[in-house]
């Protein structure tokens, strides 16, 4: 991994150099003060150094996703449950490791950007931990408001404890202490939008819905998103309780951080965290109480526990083990049930009580790009190649769902995309060699309180520019169809 020069762009949406939600992490420096010293074996003398763990796990993330190409979640999840940076620390120090790992992402072009200006020449690749390093401590002086003192002798201290990057500690401590000084001014004439959004990326929306909606969209992928609950029912009663609001579609939304599991209703399961745009599809089907649907891929299970939660009798399928496990737990802890099958959806063979089925919902594997606001490592891991493979993956499994829908019954097809190559026109496609198929054209009544996601050929399609005063939301498209015979 290399640091590579990039050039400014002229300024137009500047960043705001604040943290989302424009708090600082704990207003100082977490970890910037000593805590109590924790009894146990001697530890080297950086291992005192202030914060030290914290940045550890979030240098160890960004690795994993910068060098490694894993995702974010992956990466989280590895730190957490197998390397242990991540839970051998104190709850509030894990939440700031996670906010510099997800801010060096979200801000990725701009800190590439920054760091271009002071590096002669980008780091020697047998450099450690210094390029992530870097990246991450920038983040932190920045974007997060932490006090550059904490920030620089923490950083350095981490890198003098990486025998390849430990050469590097000089030179690390002088760019940071020029960007905290330096920087602000120079992340205050950049183009945040453009520096942060791959330029295919930016091509793609700006064609699909115009130069300001795609420049929006790429200012509100710079937020992190609010968290929104799917709740079994008295939306109104949980937002009080929660401290949250509910939104004109039912879900109730929270501003306020903090871990899920802790939420009161969690343990209960009395709701389960799924956006708001997420929420959607599966209820385009109406009233599915007693009936038969088949969720072709199933996991993480955010449809699965819509369709169940509503009285359907549901058959789960995703062809990752791994990722059904999720599945079945919230099953569980919703107090829901369905059948959960582990297979490929192209090669499935069904048995009666599955197949064919008068609901059919495929929410197909692809590109998230209507996700970046909770998946900053998209725009950083997604290459323009992947596309075509998803796109040609999603009309192999539409035309498999096609053929597991009973003459008569709804097929919906949902992407959590921005890419009209995945919704609008993998439709368009499949509706013009599919004459048995229709679309059943939404109407205001299928999206309460939200017709602006309703097309003029009546799919749904929403951007995370809709809803900005309340936060905004995923980015998704749907479709209904029916089978004519
Ligand atoms: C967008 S995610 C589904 C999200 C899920 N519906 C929800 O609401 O939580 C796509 C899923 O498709 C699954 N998948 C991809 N190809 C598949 C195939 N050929 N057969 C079955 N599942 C597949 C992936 O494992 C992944 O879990």
């Amino acid at each position: 991994m290399t640091v590579q020069k990039r050039s400014s762009r002229p300024k137009s949406g500047a960043a705001s150099g604040k943290m989302p939600g424009g708090k600082s992490p704990g207003g100082k420096s977490p970890g910037g003060k000593p805590g109590p010293r924790r009894p146990g074996p001697r530890r080297k003398p950086a291992d005192r150094t202030p914060g030290l763990g914290a940045r550890r796990a979030a240098v160890a993330v960004l690795t994993a996703v910068l060098k490694e190409r894993q995702s974010l979640d992956d990466a989280l999840t590895a730190e957490q449950e197998v390397n242990g940076t991540l839970s051998r620390l104190a709850p509030r120090d894990r939440g700031f490791a996670r906010m510099i790992a997800a801010t060096t992402l979200r801000r990725h072009g701009q800190i590439t950007d920054i760091l271009g200006q002071f590096l002669d020449k980008p780091l020697p690749e047998k450099s450690g931990n210094a390029p992530f390093v870097l990246m991450a401590a920038a983040a932190e002086l920045l974007f997060l408001e932490v006090a550059p003192h904490a920030t620089v002798s923490a950083c350095v201290a981490l890198a003098k404890s990486d025998k390849n990057a430990r050469h590097f500690a000089g030179l690390i401590n002088a760019i940071l202490r020029r960007i905290s000084t330096e920087g602000p001014a120079l992340r205050d004439a950049q183009d945040a939008t453009a520096l942060n959004t791959p330029a295919w990326m930016l091509e793609s929306w700006t064609s699909a819905y115009g130069e300001e909606t795609a420049r929006a969209i790429a200012a509100a992928h710079l937020t992190e998103a609010p968290l929104d609950l799917s709740v079994m029912s008295e939306a109104q009663g949980w937002a009080e309780r929660l401290s949250g609001t509910v939104l004109p579609t039912g879900s109730v939304r929270l501003t306020e951080g903090g871990r899920v599991d802790q939420l009161d209703g969690f343990k209960e399961g009395q709701w389960w965290v799924q956006d708001a745009a997420a929420a959607l599809p599966a209820r385009l089907f109406g009233d599915v109480a007693g009936k038969q649907v088949l969720d072709l891929c199933a996991a993480p299970g955010g449809k699965t526990l819509e369709l169940a939660a509503a009285g359907a009798d549901v058959t789960a399928l995703d062809r990752s083990a791994r990722r059904l496990v999720r599945v079945t737990h919230n099953l569980k802890r919703m107090q829901l049930t369905a059948r959960v099958i582990t297979a490929d959806a192209l090669t499935w063979k069904p048995d009666e009580a599955a197949a064919p089925a008068p609901f059919v919902l495929l929410d197909a594997p692809c590109s998230a790009t209507g996700t970046i606001r909770r998946h900053p490592d998209i725009p950083v891991l997604k290459r323009p190649g992947d596309l075509a493979k998803l796109v040609e993956q999603q009309e192999k499994l539409l035309e498999r769902a096609a053929s597991l829908t009973a003459p008569g019954g709804l097929l919906i097809y949902c992407t959590c995309s921005l890419e009209p190559q995945e919704g609008e026109r993998q439709i368009e496609k499949f509706l013009a060699t599919h004459p048995d198929f229709a679309r059943a054209p939404l109407s205001p009544d299928d999206l309460p309180g939200l017709p602006e996601a309703i097309t003029a050929k009546g799919d749904m399609r929403t951007l995370p520019t809709f809803w900005a005063d309340r936060g905004g939301m995923d980015g998704f498209f749907a479709a209904r169809l029916k089978r004519t015979a």
